[in-house]
Order: structure tokens, then sequence, then C-alpha cells
């Protein structure tokens, strides 16, 4: 049996994944060709590497099926129930941070604060008939954070990517996104709420709570943490 670490498959994650382990040395690469989803470990004996979408590593954790993996906090928090009972962050890594905000249209000028949004979101209803609609993919994360915000004449809308479109395609009135440098709100005419924002989210490595070690995996699991100084 072996140690198993999972780790973003693709994308701008799983390479700066790649590179803080490697700096800590050890290696993480991609072998196969290009699309085949295997990977290897050097360094460290008795680690095998599991390549994920980021969006599963929090289940894998909380099922026990992987006992490390590096994923972005806001993807535990929105995805684990009591996520600190199933998960526990061993080191923030430094990249990957994106703020989850809500945003509305930039021509809303009279929404800035939540309090300006809920007043918005009943004027909405009693003139169209219907609750403003939000997109997201964060349903709990979001839902929770404008019940304490005090904003309650809202319905959110599913939306598993391009959010910041939704509002154009006349899909929804506001969005609650994941942003860093903010290009993507401004190109879509979009601002963002004045108050504090839902999450502040980096790629963090996360030790699983739940997963089974027998000795031998104890060792290699004490080992790769020393090196790794975490
Ligand atoms: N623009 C961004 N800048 C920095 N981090 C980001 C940005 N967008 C998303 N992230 C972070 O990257 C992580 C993965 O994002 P996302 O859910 O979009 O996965 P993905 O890369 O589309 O992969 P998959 O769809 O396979 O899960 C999340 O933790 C998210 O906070
Ligand atoms: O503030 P910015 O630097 O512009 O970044 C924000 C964008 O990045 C992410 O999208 P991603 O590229 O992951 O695509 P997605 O729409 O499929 O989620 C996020 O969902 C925003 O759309």
């Amino acid at each position: 049996m072996s140690v198993k670490l999972g780790v973003p498959s693709k994308g701008r994650l799983m390479e700066k994944t790649f590179d803080w382990f490697g700096a800590r040395g050890v290696g993480l690469a991609r072998t196969g060709n290009d699309r085949e989803y295997a990977g290897a470990v050097d360094g460290v004996e008795g680690v095998d590497l599991v390549l994920l979408s980021a969006g599963e590593i929090p289940r894998e954790l909380a099922a026990g099926r992987i006992h490390l993996g590096v994923t972005g906090t806001d993807l535990i928090r929105e995805k684990l129930v009591q996520w600190d009972q199933k998960v526990e962050p061993l080191a923030e890594l430094g990249f990957g941070q994106a703020d989850l905000i809500v945003a509305v249209p930039a021509c809303w000028v009279d929404v800035d604060t939540l309090d300006d949004l809920d007043a918005a979101a009943a004027a909405f209803r009693a003139e169209h008939g219907f609750r403003m609609r939000i997109a997201t993919k964060y349903h709990r994360l979001v839902r929770e954070y404008l019940r304490h915000g005090g904003v309650a004449d809202y319905q959110l809308v599913d939306s598993q990517g391009a959010t910041e479109g939704t509002v154009k395609n006349l899909t929804a009135e506001a969005v609650a996104d994941i942003t860093s440098t903010g290009d993507t709100l401004r190109a879509n005419h979009l601002k963002v709420i004045d108050d504090e924002p839902v999450l502040r989210s980096q790629a963090t490595l996360f030790r699983s709570r739940t997963a089974k070690l027998d000795e031998d995996e104890r060792t290699v699991l004490r080992t790769l943490m020393a090196k790794l100084d975490v």
C-alpha cells in the first residue's frame, strides 16, 4: 500500500503545485502522453500521485481515498459540511489566491453594499414578480453569507462556469464568483459589492482526517511531511 497525494490535474493550480513540491525536494510529474492522467513522485518512496479535478479533491479527502490533497479553500468549504472535522489544513501554498465576491451590474448606481442589495432585491421582486437571480456555483457559502448580511429576496441559479456572462445573457441579475485581477468582472460590466468578501481563498495542502493508514504508510506520511516542512 502507499500514501496517496491528490493534486489538480490541469491548469494553473497543477503547475504551481508541482513547483511548490519541487522546491521542497519532492518531484511531481505527469507521465504518459498529454492526455493520460498518470503521475509519478520522485524523492520520497511509497507515495502515489493521484491527478484529480480540483473540485473533486475535497470529496476524495473526506472519503479517505487520498491522504493528502491540494485544492482551494473555497472548494473545501463549499463542498464539505463541517469541513474541519474531515480535513486538516497543513500549509497555505501562496498561490491560487482569489476572493469569492458578489457582483452586480456596474450601472446599478444605487447598489454598493449588502444593505443596498437587499433593498434592490425587494424592489426587483415588487417590479418583476419574481426574485432577483444570483448566478453561482458556490451555493452553500453564498446562501450563508447573504443570510448573515440580511439579504432575503433573492434566488440562486446554478452556473458552473462563465458565470459573469449570465447577466448579459439575461439568466441572472447578479453573480457570486471567484475573482483575482477583476478583469473578468470589468469586461462584463459588473462591480463588486463593497463589503467583506464571502471568502478569501488560496491553494492549500490538506490532510484527510478520515483516511486509514497502516504502520508503513504512517512512516511514509511522516517522512513526506517532514520533507515538506508542514
Ligand atoms: N482567476 C483565478 N485566480 C486564482 N485562482 C483561481 C482563479 N479562478 C479560480 N481559482 C481557484 O482555482 C481553484 C480551481 O478552480 P475551478 O473550480 O475553476 O477549477 P478548474 O480549474 O476549472 O478545474 P475543474 O473544473 O477540473 O475542477 C479554486 O480553488 C479557485 O478558487
Ligand atoms: O478576476 P480574474 O483574474 O478575471 O479571474 C476571475 C475568473 O477566473 C475564474 O474563471 P476560470 O478561468 O477558472 O473559468 P470558469 O469561468 O470556467 O470558471 C473565475 O471563475 C472568474 O471567471
